[in-house]
């Protein structure tokens, strides 16, 4: 789909927010998937990519959520959400380099609803596997597995700590693209944790934690803090998200890391 052609009908049936950020998410996905059937350099299709979804998000959010702001990686940040009740919050492709490496399937769309001072909802959209994870319907995390934790990180930059977190608990790493991908890659249970330090921005984990809190998983900072959204400073540079019974070991070993 290009900018220019007609936007896709979104049939309501009932007024929820989570299953509208599903279907926006999915649609983001699908274009994507076309977008990608082109035989692009990878410069373009990064540059095709992130173009495309995020047009389609921020005249889809317009169309069917009008008078909510929104902030998008793509977008010029407008402070107006400052005040706003509700404000989206979208990254148009999570993963950019994964996504521009065909096949990878490490890329996800997400798309997250702030409201009043909280995150209310969200969807991840992981168009390489066809699949969306939402939290208007929870998806449940799998039984755990025998066997070390295994523990998702940035594939070009994980936290300095890792290898030493990794030692003390008797983790795997298990390295991949995107935020989300990684988020979601808990509440499938193929890995147990995701660790990030270093720089991160807001769209980069709402969308996930939503997912993850609705499925039960501990999220917050690494020092244990809450993570807060829609701030004027959108960088919120590390993130936990793990099955609740690994929180209190990770997080007791980045505090004894961090003391030094
Ligand atoms: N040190 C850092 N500073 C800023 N952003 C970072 C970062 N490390 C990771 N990110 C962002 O977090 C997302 C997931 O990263 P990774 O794949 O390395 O785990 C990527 O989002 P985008 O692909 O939307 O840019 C990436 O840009
Ligand atoms: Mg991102």
């Amino acid at each position: 789909m290009n900018s220019d052609d007609a936007l896709p009908v979104y049939e309501e049936a009932t007024p929820d927010d989570g299953a509208f950020a599903r279907w926006v998410a999915t649609k983001a996905g699908e274009l994507l998937l076309r977008v990608r059937e082109q035989d692009l350099a990878s410069d373009k299709l990064k540059e095709q990519g992130d173009r495309a979804s995020h047009e389609f998000l921020m005249r889809a959010i317009s169309e069917y959520r009008p008078g909510d702001a929104i902030l998008s990686e793509e977008g010029r940040d407008d402070k107006a959400r400052l005040t706003a009740k509700r404000v989206w919050i979208v990254d148009p492709v999570d993963g950019t380099r994964e996504f521009s490496e065909p096949p990878r399937t490490d890329w996800a769309v997400h798309v997250a609803l702030w409201a009043d001072g909280e995150l209310v909802t969200g969807a991840v959209a992981l168009p390489g596997l066809g699949e969306t994870f939402g939290a208007d319907t929870p998806p449940v995390v799998a039984a755990p597995v025998d066997g070390p934790p295994r523990l998702a990180v940035s594939r070009t930059r994980p936290p300095q700590f890792v290898n030493a977190l990794a030692e003390e608990i008797g983790a795997t790493l298990v390295p991949m693209g995107s935020a989300g991908a990684k988020v979601i890659s808990v509440v499938r249970g193929v890995t147990d944790a995701y660790v990030h330090a270093g720089g991160q921005y807001e769209w980069d984990s709402a969308a996930p934690v939503a997912v993850a809190r609705a499925a039960g998983l501990h999220t917050s900072r690494v020092d244990g803090s809450e993570l807060r959204y829609n701030q004027d400073d959108v960088l919120l540079p590390d993130l936990l998200v793990c099955r609740p019974e690994l929180a209190a070991r990770i997080l007791d070993f980045v505090k004894r890391y961090s003391a030094g």
